[in-house]
């Protein structure tokens, strides 16, 4: 008998907004409260794989929304899915690209799901599909982000003592520069060596004030500084690297394997946050893991503070990279007051723990998204598949 061809019968997206459990300040947007995009794909053999495209501060932070996302897959990739075969994620996503311009986070929850629906098919984890796992565990920094020195200092005093993280990279850029560096040096020496201390300026400062901050920084010790100045500005990061006693990290100015070639073919930066939304997927994010580690530069597993979705499809495709040297911020699920999974990821000893079981590794909870789904109220406008 010959096998029926497998077909993609829907696509489904939800909203859901969770609050978090404390401000938390970014030098675009202050965040109360994260959107998650939480995409489903349906396949004619009854199995559904869930991915998530969520970004931060609603249109703060980059050209996709939550709502865009949403939109954007409702009306123009769904149609387009309906109907091929989910088994080749790779041919799904080409024809995406070739189709629709631009949308990396849309196009990195479709990816998720197809790859969680076919790991599930084959019956291994979705890490087992990019090459399979170095790691069964990665380290996890947490971010200080109150906008409060002594919060701050209490919050990693009480991170240190869960053992739940002992890195922190501190939200930086709102303030004047010199507020900046005396808040990041107050809570270096309050932590010393008991913690490593990094700062996420998102690109907040002028190349003028990038040489003299993070020359203040390096001799209050911190370890690595993130995005120091605008992404309009390719050269000056250029030079910060070149200039700089510490570590320059790319985070906002690397959207995928194009920009990570060129950054790693010029030097213009010591490391690169590999993000799977800010590379399109998956598939982007291991191609500009596999540029960095030709080209010398290391790796740090980022975030959009993507909730447990985004989170743990991450950590399948981190857990696979040959070297990981400043570990990973994966710390989304924490940052938020409800979980959506049956079993919570496991946080514990510093790290997140990468679960065995097939596709992504996780069950969501349908009773709490079911109450905190945005369309709730209003009446569900899709039909959700479990
Ligand atoms: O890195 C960013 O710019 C975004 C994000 C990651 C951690 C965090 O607190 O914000
Ligand atoms: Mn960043």
């Amino acid at each position: 008998m010959i096998a029926k061809p497998l077909k993609i019968e829907a696509v489904e997206t939800i909203l859901v907004d969770v609050p978090t459990i404390r401000p938390h300040k970014l030098s675009v947007a202050t965040m109360n409260c994260q959107t998650l995009v939480l995409v489903g794909i349906r396949c004619s053999d009854g199995i559904t794989g869930w991915g998530e495209g969520t970004t931060i501060g609603g249109l703060a932070y980059g050209e996709e929304s939550p709502e865009s996302i949403k939109t954007n897959i409702d009306t123009y990739f769904a149609p387009m899915l309906a109907g091929m075969d989910p088994t080749r994620p790779g041919a799904a996503m080409k024809q995406l690209r070739v189709l629709f311009q631009g949308n990396r986070f849309a196009k990195c929850a479709i990816e998720t799901a197809l790859y969680d629906a076919q790991a599930r098919r084959v019956g291994v984890p979705l890490s087992e599909l990019f090459g399979g796992r170095v790691r069964d565990s990665v380290d996890v920094a947490w971010t200080l982000a109150s906008g409060d020195t002594r919060r701050d200092i209490d919050e990693a005093e009480a991170m240190l003592e869960k053992k739940r993280h002992r890195v922190f990279k501190l939200k930086i850029g709102a303030r004047a520069v010199a507020d900046d560096v005396a808040h990041v040096a107050a809570i270096k020496s309050a932590l010393g060596s008991r913690a490593e201390v990094r700062v996420d300026v998102n690109q907040a400062w002028s190349e003028a004030e990038a040489v003299w901050a993070i020359g203040r920084l390096a001799d209050a010790g911190v370890d690595l500084v993130e995005q120091p100045i605008g992404t309009g500005n390719p050269r000056g990061l250029k030079r910060l690297t070149a200039l700089a006693r510490v570590p320059v990290m790319a985070d906002e100015a690397l959207h995928g394997p194009v920009d990570a070639f060129a950054l790693a073919s010029t030097k213009s930066a010591d490391v690169f946050a590999v993000k799977i939304a800010q590379s399109g997927g998956l598939a982007g994010a291991a191609d500009v893991a596999a540029i960095a580690l030709a080209s010398g530069i290391d790796l740090y597993g980022g975030t959009m503070l993507e909730g447990a979705v985004g989170t743990i499809a991450s950590a399948q495709l981190f857990s696979t990279f040959d070297e990981l040297k400043w570990g990973t911020e994966l710390f989304g699920p924490l940052l938020l007051t409800e979980e959506i999974l049956t079993e919570p990821l496991r946080y514990e000893n510093f790290s997140l723990a990468l679960p065995a079981g097939p596709g992504l590794g996780i069950e969501l909870d349908w009773e709490r998204i079911g109450r905190l789904r945005r369309d709730a109220t209003r009446g569900a406008s899709v039909t959700v598949t479990r």
